[in-house]
């Protein structure tokens, strides 16, 4: 049995309720909701300009929601402390387009860097070196933690970003386009390290993309973010199978 199919019976690790956000007369998010389970890639999938950053900056407490609830693994975001937030946040890991590494840091350095900034999640023994050996490791880059950014193709920057977000050992990774800007093959290389980092470390993600194979290949579920909503969530061969003209767009090919 695919051990994936008891998803749905597994703890809920983060939820959006009913989510309102607009700017002036632009109603971007209309009563969006989202559930995302423990182990699962969840992959949301919406047209350019539909709301999927604005969502995940509401999430991440980038941005102020109008309306709406947003639980981080039982905790209302909107209830905490910044103290409390930035503890939770230690849990989140995020793999943003943009998230670009330090030009003037070796690897090594551009690991240790999280490490500092969320050091109340590690004791003031943990072997910082080890750390960095097993995150770098995950990722099948041991051997360039001396090197320096620039001395780095394309894809070994984003595993060594993956594995800078790895270090931290998150309970949920929230990927925007993480393979935006890489050639197919590289892209494929990313995708199969981050199914096996879920399954090494049985994190739950959330993977916005545009790109089909990714999510044909990676998620549980797919959920379509059209007109403000979740318009429809399932499978990818469940909705690749649907007749409705606005989920039929995005399965054209
Ligand atoms: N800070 C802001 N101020 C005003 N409008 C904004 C702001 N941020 C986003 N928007 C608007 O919200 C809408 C959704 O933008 P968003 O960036 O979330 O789209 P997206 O789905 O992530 O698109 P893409 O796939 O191109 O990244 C757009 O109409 C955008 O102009």
């Amino acid at each position: 049995m695919n051990d994936k199919q008891n998803i749905s019976h597994s703890e809920i690790v983060l939820q959006i309720k009913d989510l309102h956000k607009s700017f002036g007369d632009n109603h971007v998010l209309k009563g969006f909701n989202m559930s995302l389970y423990q182990g699962e890639n969840l992959v949301i999938i919406g047209k350019s300009g539909s709301g999927k950053s604005v969502m995940i900056k509401c999430l991440v407490g980038l941005m102020e929601a109008d309306s709406g609830s947003i639980t981080v693994m039982k905790n209302d975001i909107t209830k905490l402390t910044q103290e409390a937030l930035d503890i939770l946040r230690a849990d989140i890991g995020f793999l943003f387009q943009g998230s670009a590494l330090y030009d003037s840091m070796t690897v090594r350095e551009n690991l240790e860097f999280p490490l500092r900034r969320h050091s109340k999640k590690f004791s003031k023994n943990a072997d910082t070196e080890a750390l960095v050996l097993e995150a770098l490791t995950s990722v099948g880059l041991a051997h360039a933690i001396d090197l320096m950014p620039s001395e780095l193709s394309g894809g070994m920057k984003r595993r060594v970003a993956l594995a800078r977000t790895l270090i931290l050992q998150p309970k949920i990774i929230l990927y925007d386009e993480p393979t935006s800007g890489l050639d197919p093959i590289t892209a494929k290389e990313i995708i199969i390290l981050m199914q096996d980092i879920q399954k090494k470390y049985n994190t739950s993600s959330l993977i916005i993309t545009h790109d089909m194979d990714c999510a044909r290949v990676i998620s549980d579920r797919m959920l379509l973010l059209i007109d403000g909503i979740d318009y429809a969530v399932g499978s990818f061969a469940t909705l690749s199978a649907s007749k409705d003209p606005k989920i039929r767009a995005f399965f054209k090919n």
